[in-house]
């Protein structure tokens, strides 16, 4: 379970995120939403440990994260992939999936596991990043905190400028990390993806969370909560 409770959080006197206040549950895919600079690349960031200047609780399987680094977050199971998907360009499919460290811990997967669970990067094995398609290169970043063993994901607008088909393919990804029991922390801008794979949402508007609902409520409300975020 990650908890997350009075976040604030500042990029030198303006603050950007204000008492924010959330949960994912283990298995849960969990949707942060709202328009450009609302703050949800800062609150995933914050949960990684990625952004330091902040003030609030992050608590992760019953253990308060504190000034922990981001490195032993991602030890103790945070994994985090960044918008720009933060692939080698250099190596190939294969070396990237083998970058990060060995790990004996039970829920990381071997290469096996991810090449069953994504045979396109079997595929691809040989090929350097940089002839990856857009869609490979974020199923790649996926795999690749999966081989740490993360059980919450930290994803920063996966869909973005993925062809439909291939955002589907993203959404076939998510719901099978979330049958594994792992949790998803989701930035999306794209609402109508958000809600094909998500359980819950939070919707933030400079810095707060507006909103806290379940599929069911934002599905039924899209178009007004759009509207209100100004989206
Ligand atoms: N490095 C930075 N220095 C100063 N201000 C920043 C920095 N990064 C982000 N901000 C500001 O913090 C606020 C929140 O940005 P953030 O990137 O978290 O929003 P976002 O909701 O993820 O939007 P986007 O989708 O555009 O990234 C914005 O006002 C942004 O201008």
């Amino acid at each position: 379970m990650l908890e997350v409770a009075g976040l604030s959080a500042w990029y030198g006197e303006a603050r950007v995120l204000d008492d924010v206040d959330l949960r994912v549950a283990p298995g849960e895919v969990v949707t942060l939403v709202g328009r450009n600079g609302a703050g949800k690349t800062t609150l995933l960031r914050s949960v990684m440990g990625l952004h330091r200047q902040v003030r609030g609780t992050v608590t992760w399987a019953g253990q308060d994260l504190g000034k922990m680094s981001a490195d032993r977050r991602a030890k103790s199971g945070i994994g985090w992939v960044p918008d720009d998907r933060g692939i080698y360009a250099t190596l190939s499919v294969q070396e990237n999936l083998l970058l990060p460290p060995v790990t004996s811990k039970a829920d990381a997967w071997s290469l096996e596991q991810v090449y069953e669970q994504f045979p396109v990067l079997h595929e691809r094995r040989d090929f350097p990043g940089t002839k990856l398609s857009g869609g490979e290169q974020q199923m790649l970043a996926i795999a690749r905190v999966l081989r740490t063993g993360s059980r919450l994901l930290l994803l920063d607008e996966p869909s973005e400028g993925l062809a439909p088909v291939i955002v589907q393919q993203i959404g076939d990804i998510i719901r099978q990390i979330k049958d594994q029991g792992i949790s998803v922390l989701l930035v999306e801008q794209n609402v109508k993806f958000a809600s094909t794979v998500a359980d819950r949402h939070y919707l933030l508007a400079q810095g707060r969370v507006v909103e806290s609902l379940d599929n069911d409520s934002f599905q039924s409300r899209t178009s007004e909560l759009l509207e209100y975020l100004g989206m």
